[in-house]
């Protein structure tokens, strides 16, 4: 078995009391007889508990069937979704592929270009796609489990109409790949009418915790990467995570040090990485955290940094601001490639003492340095350490961060399935757009409008 991601709170010791952290023991044993009975408190929201375990492997062929057919007729891949119906794909994309993945010549990169849209509503972004897209051979995979969220809608509606231009409907029906909830919503409906290719969201996985099903899997196969090593990766991770003993349980001991450093007014984290590939990692955990926690007028507040690039933007307020922030880090110990620092005969730009060094052993000295400094300065820092950057590593952190988020939201008390607050905006802009059944809504709010105008 390929080494493990690992939770270590060492540069933290001085801001958590261990007896309060086995304190929580009885709480986090609840929250884990909880997450892990289908029949529970939580019936209903916890498949994705178990479903590395529990993949089916006619699902899995079904995945990779579709993906190679993607793959032999397309040169761009679009993928249309939001939240989580679009940020864990575009996470392991990012992650696991060429940083210009999409860049590279047809005949290295070997799989197609992957694009994504439905993750706003701006026609420039729109309009600029469809002119890159226009002379390619395209699919797509359209995702939403609701099947009735606006901003995928308006672009499926845009690219299906694209396709259909371009291919007639019978070629576009060849192309058009859905995932979507087994029997409800508009997307399943329009799917069977039009006889598109579909796969179905379990209705025991919520959409932020749902890459881990053809939400996530078939973008990422398409892009070439090895989803049966993000299964694995995955199923040992919760193999790994499965006792309910705190002092054994890497992923409970992150959810429960998160719980006490809130406690002490710690009510940021912020997700530090220093690989650029990252990146979207940590927005995949934002909205994570941020639907399964911010309610109840409860929460910390998920935010995200790049490292080093940020350590010379938001690095002032990280090390001397409020000091209401914690840090979780992803640090990669080892590099895909190697890079060198050469020697030079001037030493005009004064790196000579460098000279010799690769660069991740300087990046590790700046994690090393922002670590100890930013401790220091009063925030706690949690780092997590990624063995290398690779498929099976990608399932591991998928699983421990899930994981951690449903344990975590019982030990803030509360539900961390949900996310009521997302309607509240969506109320206001569909009265607004005049949507049926929003009528008096779109009076009142109207009005609200009008007397905010200047005169
Ligand atoms: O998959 P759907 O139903 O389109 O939802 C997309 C996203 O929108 C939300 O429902 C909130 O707007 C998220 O929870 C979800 O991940």
């Amino acid at each position: 078995m390929p080494n493990l991601i690992e939770f270590d709170y060492s540069a933290s010791n001085s801001f958590i009391d261990e007896k309060e952290l086995n304190r929580l023991q009885p709480s986090v044993q609840t929250a884990h007889q909880q997450l892990h009975d289908p029949n529970g408190v939580w019936k209903g929201s916890t498949g994705w508990v178990h479903l590395p375990v529990a993949f089916h492997q006619r699902e899995l062929v079904k995945i990779q069937t579709a993906a190679r057919k993607i793959q032999s007729q397309s040169d761009a891949f679009l993928v249309i979704g939001i939240g989580g119906s679009y940020l864990g794909s575009r996470a392991a994309i990012e992650m696991l592929s060429h940083s210009f993945y999409n860049l590279l010549p047809a005949d290295t990169r070997q799989t197609p270009q992957v694009f994504f849209a439905g993750q706003n509503i701006s026609s420039v972004y729109l309009t600029h796609l469809l002119e890159i897209l226009q002379d390619k051979e395209i699919s797509l995979n359209v995702i939403s489990k609701s099947g009735t969220t606006t901003e995928p809608a308006i672009a499926f509606r845009i690219f299906r109409d694209f396709l259909e231009k371009k291919y007639g409907k019978q070629g576009a029906r060849e192309r058009i790949y859905v995932t979507t909830d087994s029997s409800k919503g508009a997307l399943r409906q329009l799917a069977e009418q039009e006889g598109y290719e579909t796969f179905a969201i379990p209705d025991d996985v919520g959409g932020r915790y749902s890459v881990l099903t053809a939400v996530g899997l078939l973008p990422m196969a398409v892009a070439g990467i090895d989803v049966e090593s993000v299964l694995a990766g995955a199923a040992d991770a919760y193999h790994a995570y499965s006792t309910p003993l705190l002092e054994e349980n890497d992923c409970y001991r992150y959810a429960s040090i998160r719980n006490l450093l809130y406690q002490q007014g710690k009510t940021i984290e912020i997700l530090v990485n220093y690989e650029p590939a990252l990146h979207c990692f940590a927005e995949w955990w934002k909205q994570l955290y941020g639907e399964s926690e911010g309610k109840d007028g409860k929460g910390i507040f998920p935010a995200s940094a790049d490292f080093s690039t940020d350590l010379h933007s938001m690095g002032q307020y990280i090390q001397d601001g409020r000091r209401n922030l914690f840090e979780t880090v992803l640090f990669a110990e080892k590099s895909q490639t190697e890079m060198m620092i050469g020697h030079s005969e001037d030493n005009g730009d004064e790196l000579n003492f460098l000279s010799g060094n690769n660069l991740q052993f300087i990046n590790r000295k700046a994690f090393e340095g922002a670590v100890l400094a930013h401790s220091d300065g009063g925030v706690p820092n949690l780092v997590v350490r990624l063995p290398e950057i690779s498929p099976y590593t990608f399932g591991n952190l998928v699983y421990f961060f899930e994981k951690a988020c449903g344990i975590s939201g019982r030990l803030l008390g509360v539900n961390p399935f949900n996310q009521p607050g997302v309607e509240s905006y969506k109320k206001n802009m569909f009265a607004l757009l005049g949507k049926p059944g929003y009528e008096d809504i779109k009076i009142s709010l109207q009005k609200r409008l009008e007397s905010s105008q200047p005169d």
